[in-house]
């Protein structure tokens, strides 16, 4: 439940008690499609999101993350089972549930700070200097402070993602959803906003959940790992991922991640082979393929 702060309290604070929602998927299905070509997508699905915790769900490209994620955040509505925010059934979008796509929504023509202060802006929910201050206060936290001016376009990758979550942390919301956020970054550029998006979530621990299909990335992460399966997606597996934070890249090194690696790996591995003998490949194929971790 979001919490009001008293005032005066130091940023960091104010920040603090914002965000402490739980997420609860209770057998959750959905299908796309009429009768007749009927599509499962997701079915039967049920997980929490807990306060505070970053849970990254993790699976076959393809299985349906990004209908989850569109669930989650309100824009489409399950057939079956309920999705509770805080105990109450989420029935649309709202502000309290924000997402950043793995597509940049940025508006080309305006400035980065005109894109951060929109949505207050259109709801009335910040005005002035009130808004002003906090849109400066949330440049500045992802870096962007000296290119607010600047129009989208004129940012790289990175910056363009930092601009995003700025966009999304100004509005407040009960929980963070990320859908796939780095692809597309060169690896470099997705190795930095890892680390940066890490730190950002250390300092308040604001109920966030992060869809990707990369291990590494799922582990460097991960509070809890949900794995799915192949189309129709189905929990697999729920993984606590218990590496110490603060993390550092070179954590991934470690027995302990290798271990957590290995696993999801093999769970993943066994849904490719699913996949792969229910579309014909060659048994030769897939004898000869194995998961090789590689911490
Ligand atoms: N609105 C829709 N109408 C019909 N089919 C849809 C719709 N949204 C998703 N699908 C189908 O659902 C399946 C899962 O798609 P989804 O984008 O959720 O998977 P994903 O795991 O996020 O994929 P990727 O790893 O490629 O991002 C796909 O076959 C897709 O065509």
């Amino acid at each position: 439940m979001q919490q009001e702060n008293s005032k005066g309290a130091a940023a960091a604070s104010k920040d603090y008690a914002i965000g402490k929602s739980k997420v609860e998927l209770r057998n959750v299905s959905k299908s796309y499609g009429e009768e007749w070509d009927e599509q499962t997508v997701i079915e039967d699905i049920s997980f929490e999101l807990t306060p505070g915790d970053l849970t990254v769900v993790v699976g076959p490209s393809g299985c349906g993350k990004s209908t989850l994620v569109n669930l989650i955040a309100g824009f489409e509505r399950p057939d079956s089972g309920e999705i509770l925010l805080d105990g109450k059934r989420v029935t649309g979008p709202g502000k309290d549930r924000m997402v950043v796509f793995q597509e940049t929504a940025l508006m080309p023509w305006q400035t980065t700070y005109e894109n951060v202060v929109f949505g207050p802006k259109l709801r009335g929910d910040m005005r002035g200097k009130e808004l002003k201050d906090e849109a400066e206060r949330l440049l500045a936290k992802v870096g962007l402070y000296e290119f607010m001016h600047k129009y989208p376009l004129q940012l790289s990758g990175g910056m363009q993602r930092r601009a995003e979550l700025a966009r999304a942390l100004i509005n407040k919301p009960s929980i963070l959803i990320m859908d796939e956020p780095f692809r597309g970054l060169d690896a470099m550029s997705r190795g930095l906003m890892q680390e940066f998006f890490l730190r950002l979530f250390e300092e308040n621990h604001r109920t966030n959940l992060f869809v990707t299909s990369e291990i590494d990335e799922a582990i460097f992460l991960a509070d809890r790992l949900v794995i799915l399966s192949n189309r129709p997606a189905q929990v697999r597996k729920v993984i606590d991922i218990r590496l110490p934070r603060p993390r550092h890249y070179s954590m991934l090194n470690s027995q302990e991640a290798y271990d957590y690696k290995r696993e999801a790996m093999s769970i993943l591995h066994d849904e490719a082979m699913r996949s792969f003998s229910s579309t014909g490949v060659s048994s030769d194929f897939t004898e000869n393929y194995t998961a090789q971790p590689n911490a």
